[in-house]
């Protein structure tokens, strides 16, 4: 398992002020645990600090309803995990709430504002950004001009910086200082010219999340930050998603690797078929039958000892397709996981 940081938690109280009451060495972990604590573990249950609020969301493609979430809270300065089996929802799920997507109901706010009918431009300006995969074209770029990228709402598209020169220069002399900083942060710094492509697995994933903080976000959503990452630098993964909301910041992340989840999250949120199926702090959640049945699809393996099949040491897995190709840097065949190891 990994350290904590304690580094004086009150020196930096979390956004919004959180709801957990923080002690001397309290670490941001025990103050987002604190707060969940009383939360009643149902789905949809009603968090004492929400940041993002949303009600009835439904997207259809065709005659398949990919998400019908009836109502999900997701608590401020907590990370907060949403998992789930393939074809879950979950993806879906994210592009909705960020704007990505537009759901044929459903309402949602995002720091009491409504920002459901907001294009996803409109929604990072707010300050809810999700990072997103390296793409083909992405890669083409170096490392610093996909930093610039993430910082496009800030600069000088409106009319006015555009007209005054000196209100433009200042604006990028600003943001390449802030893409210095995080890549120094993210140890990219030495890659700032390299082309994206060349970066491993690991690598991206932190320009991903360096990229997204370049517009300097109160909340963050990942979208599968493990995936294609060598042991190498997972420890430095971790350590980075953990240090988000340690500044204040509100995590959502969807992950397959469930050593992840249940080093990280203060608070996972489990999808089946479109709707929430359960929530509650990573170890309730994993031993669920709820969501254990919904990663078997209800049928348990007859193989498997009926008490705690989850315990089994190799027993029930739960599969998805991340297929090696699709994640350079990571070894082996179609995996298969154990949502409790
Ligand atoms: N653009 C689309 N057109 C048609 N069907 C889609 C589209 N996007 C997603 N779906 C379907 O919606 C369902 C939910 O997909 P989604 O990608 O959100 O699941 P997920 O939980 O993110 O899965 P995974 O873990 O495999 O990424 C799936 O059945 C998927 O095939």
């Amino acid at each position: 398992m990994h350290a904590e940081h304690t580094d004086n938690p009150e020196a930096r109280e979390p956004a919004g002020g959180g709801a957990a009451t923080a002690t001397v060495g309290q670490t941001y972990r025990d103050r987002a645990t604190a707060a969940l604590a009383d939360v009643p573990r149902v789905p949809g249950a009603k968090k004492p600090d929400p940041i993002l609020v949303a009600d009835n969301v439904v997207r259809r493609f065709g005659g398949l309803t990919a998400v019908d979430v009836e109502h999900v809270e997701i608590q401020r300065n907590a990370i907060t995990a949403l998992i789930g089996p393939n074809g879950a929802g979950k993806t879906t799920l994210f592009n909705l709430l960020t704007g990505f997507d537009t759901p044929d109901e459903g309402a949602w706010t995002f720091d009491g504002d409504p920002v459901s009918k907001l294009a996803a431009h409109k929604v990072a300006r707010k300050g809810m950004v999700r990072t997103f995969q390296l793409t083909k074209a992405l890669s083409r770029l170096t490392v610093l001009e996909n930093m610039r990228l993430g910082a496009q709402d800030q600069r000088g598209e409106r009319l006015l910086p555009a007209l005054l020169p000196f209100l433009w220069r200042s604006q990028e002399a600003e943001i390449s200082t802030r893409a210095q900083e995080l890549l120094a942060r993210f140890k990219l710094d030495r890659k700032q010219e390299d082309f994206a492509g060349s970066l491993s697995g690991g690598q991206r994933k932190l320009l991903e999340m360096a990229r997204a903080l370049m517009s300097d976000p109160t909340m963050v959503m990942l979208d599968e930050p493990m995936a294609g990452v060598n042991p190498a630098l997972t420890q430095s993964l971790l350590g980075h998603v953990k240090d988000l909301r340690e500044q204040g910041m509100t995590v959502l992340f969807v992950e397959h690797d469930m050593d992840m989840v249940r080093d990280i999250s203060d608070w996972v949120i489990v999808m089946a078929q479109g709707q929430i199926v359960s929530e509650g702090p990573p170890d309730a959640v994993m031993a669920d039958p709820a969501v254990i049945d919904a990663y078997l699809g209800g049928h348990h393996d007859e193989s498997i000892g009926e008490d705690d099949p989850l315990e089994q040491p190799g027993g029930v897995h739960y599969q998805h397709t991340d297929r090696p190709e699709d994640h350079p840097g990571t070894a082996g065949t179609t995996r298969t996981e154990d949502p409790r190891a």
